[in-house]
């Protein structure tokens, strides 16, 4: 993969010397090339749900898209459909046509494939740096820094510390615990116990890949934030309804757009709001925000959401 400069450094990055290399690329994004245009996924963190990460699929085909592409070229954006859940127990082919090469633009076409059947249909478009006057973004949210916030981790120790949790939130909170996903979280708002109450579909969080990817590869870091972005997203939507479990969620489709540099491994912050929710669907967007305020990353993804109503002593 190409080599550009991924924004400048922050000093809460883990240098190689003191930290092991991120596991998103060292194995989940490291594809194994079968053929030409054909490669071979696997796995590192399944969700509970048994069906696999749709972060991890959108991540993995960004990269097989993203070999058959010039050094001068850069994701811009990705349109995906989920259409089958994917079986943690085999790995998954990556089958990338190249549907066009143009001067300036280059568009990929990947299909994500388990026991010969499609799980994932993606278009990724790869563009030219071209200058422009014509700039502008958002303005990042104020938040408190990551350093004065704790991770989820430090979140679930301290509510596990609290005397009065019932036995089924300690083995709910135990068993988030033991998920080793490849991702660190700290909650801009966190709870202040683990019962939650209603709030608008709208939460933030700084989010970066565990471990250390470095320096340039711009592509590379596209491709870990593809994987990050499809992480606590679809749970947005449930956030006004304190009272209503999903027994059955899974993203349907996510999109996303490139727009500067920025490195996966540092600090970003993921400000995500569901617009509308419906029908057994809600309608999710986020944006990645360099620390710095630079807009660095935006997606749009809908989900399936089949709830029910919980009780009072049902939550976790
Ligand atoms: C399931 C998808 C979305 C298509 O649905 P459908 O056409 O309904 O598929 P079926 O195979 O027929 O049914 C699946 C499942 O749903 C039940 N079902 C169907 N219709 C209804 C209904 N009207 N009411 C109630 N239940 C219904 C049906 O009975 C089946 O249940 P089961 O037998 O118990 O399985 C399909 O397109 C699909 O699966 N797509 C892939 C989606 C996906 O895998 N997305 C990525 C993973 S989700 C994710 O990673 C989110 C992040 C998680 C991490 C985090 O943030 O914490």
């Amino acid at each position: 993969m190409a080599e550009r400069d991924a924004g400048e450094s922050d000093h809460t990055t883990a240098s190689p010397q003191n930290d092991l290399r991120s596991v998103l690329v060292t194995s989940v994004l490291n594809l194994e090339e079968l053929d030409v245009d054909l490669y071979r996924g696997t796995h590192h963190w399944v969700p509970r749900s048994q069906r696999l990460f749709g972060g991890q699929i959108v991540g993995q085909a960004l990269v097989a898209a993203a070999k058959s592409v010039g050094d001068n070229l850069f994701a811009h954006s990705l349109h995906c459909y989920f259409v089958r859940a994917g079986d943690p127990k085999v790995p998954v082919l990556y089958q990338v046509e190249r549907t066009r090469d143009g001067r300036s633009f280059a568009v990929r076409s990947v299909k994500a494939v388990q026991h010969g059947q499609p799980i994932l249909t993606c278009q990724a478009s790869f563009h030219m740096q071209q200058p422009s006057p014509l700039q502008h973004q958002f303005t990042m949210p104020q938040v408190p820094q990551p350093e004065d916030l704790l991770t989820v981790e430090e979140l679930i120790h301290l509510y596990l510390s609290k005397p009065d949790l019932a036995e089924k939130s300690k083995q709910g909170l135990n068993k988030l615990l033991a998920n080793e996903v490849p991702i660190e979280i700290k909650p801009v708002n966190p709870p202040h116990s683990f019962t939650r109450a209603a709030s608008e579909p709208r939460k933030l969080f700084w989010v970066r890949a565990r471990g250390h990817i470095g320096e340039g590869n711009m592509k590379l870091h596209c491709c870990v934030a593809a994987y990050v972005s499809d992480f606590a997203l679809l749970g947005t939507a449930l956030l006004p309804y304190p009272n209503h479990r999903a027994h059955f969620s899974a993203s349907l489709d996510h999109a996303m757009w490139f727009h500067s540099t920025f490195r996966a491994d540092e600090w970003m912050l993921y400000e995500c709001e569901s617009p509308w929710a419906g029908g057994s669907r809600a309608l999710i967007q986020g944006r990645l925000w360099r620390r710095d305020g630079v807009l660095a990353a935006s997606c749009s993804q809908e989900g399936v959401l089949r709830v029910k109503e919980v009780t009072e002593s049902s939550k976790l």
